[in-house]
């Protein structure tokens, strides 16, 4: 099991965001991570990946514990943040030397890690430009190369398509897509097609709570669009 999240809980304050959630992710599956405004996937996927502790409950990365093992979950899985934080001042290819580094990757192999990256996320036309430079979409790119540079074998994305147009969107899917293929990718969107397109499984989460989790083949077969399947279960 590549990740598995077990009763978590967390409460920020007196607000409680995620609700005693449990779900699990496999290698080579893409599950959409879906919920409204506020239902709690950036927390749960912040908690995933060592930005936050849970209040309770359980999250394994490749077999490591969350609290326990956190070097070794960072190793095992890259992350893209919702708001996708960059350095404006840096080239390209520098803030991947620099996160590359981060990871203790070093001479030949970095720059061997960084071109492939740069051509997996499709970014070889604009890799000699500053971040700031960057379209929209072509940082989200970044985002995606900084998270895939240690070639971790979980990969989770907040929202990484949000604001593209549709050229870009149909190709940052393609990305994930691939990616898909041979690690575990789990992301959160509110394109509903986006999920038909590229996902295997579907879990949505409301007010906290796990109110669905199947493939998306079995969602279909209830002849309802992921429109409808979204909003009967999330709309109270
Ligand atoms: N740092 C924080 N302090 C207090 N409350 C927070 C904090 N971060 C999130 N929350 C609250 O926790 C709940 C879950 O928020 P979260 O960001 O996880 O939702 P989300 O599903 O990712 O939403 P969105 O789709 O809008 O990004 C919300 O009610 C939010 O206001």
């Amino acid at each position: 099991m590549s990740l598995k999240i077990q009763n978590l809980v967390k409460i920020y304050g007196t607000q409680s965001a995620v609700n005693n959630i449990s779900f699990e992710a496999n290698q080579g599956e893409i599950v959409g991570f879906l919920g409204p405004n506020g239902a709690g996937k950036s927390t749960t996927m912040k908690i995933a990946t060592c930005y936050l502790t849970a209040t309770s409950g359980k999250v394994e990365v490749c077999g490591y514990d969350v609290q326990q093992d956190a070097m070794e979950v960072r190793r095992n899985i890259g992350y893209l943040p919702e708001h996708n934080p960059l350095y404006l001042e840096m080239y390209v290819k520098e803030f991947l030397e620099f996160v590359g580094g981060l990871y203790q990757i070093k001479g030949q192999r970095l720059q061997n890690r960084i071109a492939e990256v740069i051509d997996l996320v499709g970014l070889t036309l604009e890799q000699k430009k500053k971040i700031g430079q960057l379209s929209k979409g072509y940082r989200q790119r970044v985002g995606l190369a900084q998270a895939l540079i240690h070639d971790p074998k979980v990969l989770i994305l907040d929202e990484p398509t949000t604001g593209l147009d549709p050229n870009q969107l149909a190709e940052i899917r393609g990305v994930i897509r691939n990616i898909g293929r041979e690690k575990t990718v789990v992301f959160s969107t509110h394109i509903m097609q986006e999920v038909e397109a590229i996902c295997d499984r579907v879990v949505i989460i409301n007010h906290g709570k796990i109110v669905n989790d199947s493939s998306l083949s079995v969602l279909k077969t209830s002849g309802k669009t992921m429109e409808e399947v979204f909003r009967n279960l999330t709309n109270h």
